[in-house]
């Protein structure tokens, strides 16, 4: 497992007390929880949406580098709590607070408590495109055939 280090900036001082700081569940985890910094706990409608904070900025400062937001599975198939935006995508010059959309496409209300994971956060590479204009392109076994091209089994 390789890690990097990041600047981060606690904008909300329960966070490492009262809200644990967000953390890998497991050694093989993935996605950092990412937790809601709420000030009382936010009941959801069915159907409604808000923008939860995290209390946490972070600084990627590397291009090379992207943050998703991606909805916990439990949460989003047992109570149908998943993000407004479908998936967070963070720049990496983005120095505002991490913010979590939190959207009930589910039938029944739910309550997000202080301090819950609502989320995780996935560190995924990027390349910038860099376009070169072409006429043709060389042949492909696909070619332009898509959207069930290939048949369907
Ligand atoms: O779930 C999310 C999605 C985005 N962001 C922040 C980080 C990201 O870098 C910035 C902009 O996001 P995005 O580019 O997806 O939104 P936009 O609607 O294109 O806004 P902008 O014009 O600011 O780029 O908002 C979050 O905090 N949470
Ligand atoms: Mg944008």
């Amino acid at each position: 497992m390789s890690k990097r280090q990041f600047q981060v900036r606690v904008l909300d001082d329960r966070i490492g007390t009262d809200i644990p700081f967000p953390a890998y569940a497991t050694e093989g985890s993935a996605g950092l929880d990412l937790r809601a910094a709420l000030k009382e706990p936010l009941t959801l409608k069915p159907g409604e949406t808000f923008l939860i904070p995290t209390g946490l900025s972070v600084h990627l400062a590397d291009s090379n580098l992207a943050a998703m937001i991606l909805p916990r599975s439990g949460l989003g198939h047992k109570h149908g709590i998943v993000l407004g935006n479908l998936v967070g995508l963070i720049d990496s010059d983005y120095q505002g607070e991490l913010m979590v959309s939190c959207w009930n496409r589910g039938q029944t209300e739910f309550t997000v408590e202080i301090g819950e994971r609502i989320a995780q956060m996935v560190l995924v590479p990027v390349v910038q495109a860099d376009f070169e204009v072409v006429s043709e392109f060389a042949a492909s076994d696909r070619g332009a055939g898509g959207f069930g091209s290939t048949g369907s089994h």
